[in-house]
Parts: C-alpha cells; sequence; structure tokens
C-alpha cells in the first residue's frame, strides 16, 4: 500500500480540466501590461531538428516526452520537450501551451529552468531547454522515503525564492509537486514544467493542477490568486518530512473530500514548528494563509522554521546542497532519470499538412 500510496500522483496532472476549460476560459483576468522583463534572448526560428541528436526519453507527460539531445554544433547536451499539436488541440490546451512559451521565454531566475527557444515542425512543437542531470526530486524522495527536517528545509526555501520571484512578476505557477523540481549537478533545485503557470492581474478560476497538491479554492471553482502556490508548498513540505501527501486517498474524488474538509494529520516526528507552519499555509481562510497577507512570501521567510536560512546566501547558491547527485558518467549521463519505453518511429520533422498551424505562430 506504501508504494501505490507514494507513485500515485505521478501523471495526473491533466485528468479533469477539459469539461470546465472552454466555459472557464473567459474567467481570467489578464495583466493589461506585464510584469514580466520583456527582452530575451530567445529567438524565434533560432533552431530547427538538424540542430540536434535525440537521445533518450527522460520524462513523460500528456501531450508528449521530453529527450536528451546533444547540439550538433557545439556538442553540448540540452533537454527538448516535445508536444503533439493534435493532442493539445483536442485538450484544449493552446492557450495554456503559448502561455508556456511566453513564460519560459522571459523568466530568470538561478532555480527556474531556462529556455534556449522554441521551433516546430507539421506535427509538434519543440521547446530547447537546459538538460537538469540531477534527475526529478521526486525520484529521491521515493529512494530516500522521507527527507530530514533540514533537507526539507533546504529544499522548500529554494522553492520559496522561486514562487516569491514569479507572484513578483504576477505569475502563478499553479504546479508545485516533486516531478516538476529538477536537480542540477551541484543539488540546488530547478522548477520545470510552465504548462500551467499563468500571467494573472489579480485573481482566475482555472481548474488545473495534481489532485493531491490542490487548493479547495481551485476545487470549488472559486476565483482563486497567487496563494494557491504557497497552499502546495504546504503540501510539498508535509510529502518530503512525511513521504506522502497529508489528503493521499485511493481515487482523485476522495483526496478532493479531504482537502475540502481540511484535516491534516501530523506524524510525531515532525517538529513544533514545522506543524505551526503548515497550520498557516494548509489552511483553507485564505485570511490567515501564510504568503497570502500583507508581508508576501517575507511572512513564510521569516518564519521560525526557516530561523537558520540565511536567504541572501541561499539564492547565490552560496550555501552547502544536502546531496549532490551522483552523475558517474560526465555531461550527459541521464542515469538519474526514470527508464521510459521509446516510441519505435518518432513522427519528428515530417513536413505535411498542417491544420493547426495557425493555434502556434509564435513557435
Ligand atoms: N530541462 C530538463 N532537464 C531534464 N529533465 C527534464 C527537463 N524538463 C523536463 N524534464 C523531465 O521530463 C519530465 C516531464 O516534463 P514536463 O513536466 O515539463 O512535461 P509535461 O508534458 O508538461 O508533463 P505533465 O503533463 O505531467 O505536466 C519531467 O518531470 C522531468 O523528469
Amino acid at each position: 500500500m506504501q508504494n501505490n500510496m507514494m507513485y500515485e500522483h505521478k501523471d495526473m496532472t491533466l485528468d479533469m480540466f477539459t469539461q470546465q476549460q472552454e466555459n472557464i476560459h473567459n474567467n481570467e483576468y489578464f495583466i493589461k501590461k506585464s510584469l514580466l522583463p520583456q527582452k530575451s534572448t530567445v529567438s524565434k526560428g533560432k533552431y530547427t531538428l538538424q540542430d540536434f541528436q535525440i537521445m533518450r526519453t527522460l520524462g513523460t507527460g500528456s501531450f508528449g516526452r521530453v529527450h536528451l539531445v546533444k547540439s550538433i554544433h557545439n556538442n553540448r547536451f540540452y533537454a527538448i520537450k516535445v508536444l503533439k499539436k493534435f493532442k493539445i488541440v483536442k485538450m484544449k490546451q493552446i492557450e495554456h501551451t503559448c502561455d508556456e512559451r511566453r513564460m519560459l521565454k522571459l523568466v530568470q531566475h538561478p532555480f527556474l529552468i531556462r529556455m534556449w527557444g522554441t521551433f516546430q515542425d507539421s506535427k509538434n512543437l519543440f521547446l530547447v531547454m537546459d538538460y537538469i542531470e540531477g534527475g526529478e526530486l521526486f525520484s529521491l524522495l521515493r529512494k530516500s522515503h522521507r527527507f530530514p527536517n533540514p533537507v526539507a528545509k533546504f529544499y522548500a526555501a529554494e522553492v520559496i525564492l522561486a514562487i516569491e520571484y514569479l507572484h513578483a512578476h504576477n505569475i502563478i505557477y499553479r504546479d508545485l509537486k516533486p516531478e516538476n523540481i529538477l536537480l542540477d549537478k551541484y543539488g540546488h533545485i530547478k522548477i520545470t514544467d510552465f504548462g500551467f503557470a499563468k500571467e494573472v492581474e489579480n485573481v482566475t478560476s482555472t481548474l488545473c493542477g495534481t489532485p493531491d497538491y490542490l487548493a479547495p479554492e481551485i476545487i470549488q471553482s472559486k476565483p482563486y490568486n497567487k496563494s494557491v502556490d504557497w497552499w502546495s508548498l504546504g503540501i510539498l513540505i508535509y510529502e518530503m518530512l512525511a513521504g506522502y501527501t497529508p489528503f493521499y486517498d485511493t481515487t482523485p474524488m476522495k483526496t478532493y473530500e479531504k482537502i475540502l474538509i481540511g484535516r491534516v494529520n501530523y506524524p510525531d516526528f515532525f517538529v513544533p514548528e514545522v506543524i505551526d507552519l503548515l497550520n498557516k499555509l494548509i489552511t483553507n481562510d485564505l485570511s490567515r494563509r501564510l504568503g497570502n497577507l500583507q508581508n508576501g512570501a517575507g511572512d513564510i521567510k521569516s518564519h521560525p522554521w526557516f530561523l537558520e536560512v540565511v536567504w541572501e546566501k541561499l539564492v547565490n547558491k552560496d550555501i552547502e546542497t544536502p546531496y549532490e547527485p551522483p552523475i558517474q558518467g560526465g555531461t550527459g549521463d541521464s542515469s538519474l532519470f526514470d527508464f521510459y519505453p521509446e516510441e519505435q518511429q518518432l513522427d519528428y520533422g515530417i513536413q505535411c499538412e498542417d491544420p493547426y498551424e495557425h493555434f502556434f505562430v509564435d513557435f
């Protein structure tokens, strides 16, 4: 049971939005003036498929897969996320996909993945990113079962800095979970997968995310704001310390019921400071949820559980990491990623009629 429970939330991200998407689409309030830096080094049409040698699959998602690739020009390794156009259209994710590209192009932070460019063929979209070789925090957590208090605190602190940056630029991330947190070769985090990130002025209402990590206001289809990321941070900290999520159940429906009831049981080994913090993050009372109050992320950073964290040093990566991924094969080693069966015949680079061309002009 423990094992089933542990793997439950992998790949469950997109199982529930299709019907609601169209109706709620219009309720999203877009920011009028973007706070994101508008200059970027990423330019359209900079790359083509011929620039890369496609190698193994690093991960799969709802619309395609992520490959390790090697540039034929500089021999460097990159990760390319490939998204199948017909799947995006079928699942009504055109806008989310275009948002993902736009945001990845503009965000610049030590704990966020860096994208170098995008291109497309008749059937697929391609996003070229840095290859982060240390694997998913998810894999490390499952191997370790649970993290000691200081280790969970270290990863939580780096996540907070990344989310604080996104919120300062009016972006809600909306998909915080260990699968989307990668470790670089030194053991610092990189958040990947901006498939649900949204630039908003104030509130939004789309139902998206992963069941175990959803805030109650999302489940109830209420308008919500950045504070949903602070709820998910609470779930992440709980999962890192306990090895399982607080509202886990056998079906998403049962999990939602538990989330709405909101009763959290804390294992004996949780220290009082983290219980206090989690009580203030995993609360459906938005007027009490830390991160959503006047001091924003500052209230979380100054919470007693984070007492020993020197935030200025952390953002400069000037703090020793608790774990250095064993990257024995040097650059391009991918042994820390799970195995995924490869597709027999890749449909990349095929030129044929493209009925979806007009949806993806930015790529
Ligand atoms: N830059 C990267 N470097 C190394 N591995 C990566 C990188 N980006 C993604 N991956 C791997 O690929 C997996 C899938 O990536 P991602 O979550 O972006 O895809 P997705 O299609 O949006 O997935 P989902 O539908 O589950 O949200 C990640 O969990 C990670 O293991």
